[in-house]
């Protein structure tokens, strides 16, 4: 799928940057013994996996549980009232070799192959998933994750940034908040995505309530045409891949669980995709649906400029 700018003007607006290339993911599994976090940065709450990934695990005070891996900075279970929310594919690698593939998956600063823009033609969902975020304070409820430029991702996309990422966990909901900081004089252009993987009992008891009706969408499954929902609630029987514009407050309703999730966006995200590979065992594809919290119109951040995304999820009960 190849991102068209709406307006000519998001091409003027880019920066000058040309110096961006595909890579591999040979290059970057090399790279990542550069950029993984020191031992000596792992605190008392931080652990490791069997597949040497460290992560952190947030509790309230009520007992519910999340986990963060630095990999990617990925939320990969939110646990609330004895039920998960989150849901990580069975084919999903622990251990590095690939981005994890499930729970809150970081795309920035591109979200799918193609942006199309300048500059923005980096690989699938860009790199922010590859890379060991660097872990800077973390509390019992609480982590906060940076990203900043090495070697491997300056010679992707260079420019002078601070990504920055906070997970914090509460009795009734779990919050999100993404800033990205352009440290340099020029500007850049970026989207950004959480990949989100919501796990569900089985498709058939699953609605997508939201403000859906009556919103644009693009169509990826049917040759990116754009049509517009006239679905009060989503349900999902065929393979999904739609991105729609101005919708971004999708509850996920189970009537498996007799459990909801509400996304609330307080700031930053705009937009909703809905992906679901049916019929892909491999994938596990019964047993989740992304909604996913995106910013698909480029963002321009200017030089000292800043844009930042807040996002919380909020259990419920039907
Ligand atoms: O397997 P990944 O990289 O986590 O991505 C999951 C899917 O994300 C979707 O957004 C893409 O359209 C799919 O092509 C992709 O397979």
């Amino acid at each position: 799928f190849t991102f068209s700018p709406s307006t000519p003007h998001s091409l003027a607006l880019f920066g000058s940057k040309s110096t961006t290339k595909q890579t591999s993911r040979e290059k970057w599994i090399d790279s990542r013994g550069g950029t993984a976090a020191p031992a000596s940065e792992s605190g008392p709450s931080l652990s490791t996996n069997d597949g040497g990934l460290t992560y952190a695990t947030l509790t309230s005070p009520n007992g519910s549980t999340a986990k963060v891996y630095t990999l990617g900075a990925c939320v990969t279970s939110y646990e609330s009232g004895g039920t998960e929310f989150l849901a990580v594919r069975p084919d999903a690698k622990m251990d590095g070799s690939k981005p994890i593939s499930g729970g809150l998956a970081f795309c920035w600063p591109q979200f799918g192959p193609d942006s199309g823009l300048e500059g923005l033609t980096l690989q699938q969902h860009g790199f922010a998933r590859n890379v060991d975020w660097k872990v800077s304070s973390t509390t019992d409820d609480s982590v906060t994750m940076t990203m900043e430029p090495d070697d491997y991702i300056k010679g992707m996309w260079d420019y002078d940034f601070t990504c920055e990422y906070t997970v914090s966990i509460s009795d009734d909901k779990l919050d999100t908040s993404f800033k990205v900081s352009n440290n340099g004089d020029e500007s850049f252009n970026h989207q950004a995505a959480l990949h989100s993987y919501f796990k569900v009992s089985s498709l058939e008891n699953l609605s997508i309530e939201g403000s859906f009706k009556g919103k644009e969408y693009i169509d990826k499954m049917d040759d990116a045409s754009k049509k517009t929902e006239e679905r009060d609630a989503l349900t999902i029987t065929a393979e999904t891949d739609s991105v729609y514009m101005g919708v971004n407050d999708p509850v996920i309703v189970d009537s498996g669980t007799g459990k909801k999730l509400s996304v609330e966006t307080a700031s930053g995200w705009e937009d909703c995709v809905v992906w679901n590979p049916y019929g892909n065992e491999g994938m596990g594809f019964n047993e989740f649906v992304c909604a996913e919290s995106v910013k698909f119109e480029p963002v321009v951040t200017e030089g000292g400029g800043s844009w930042e995304a807040k996002m919380s999820l909020k259990p419920g009960d039907l």
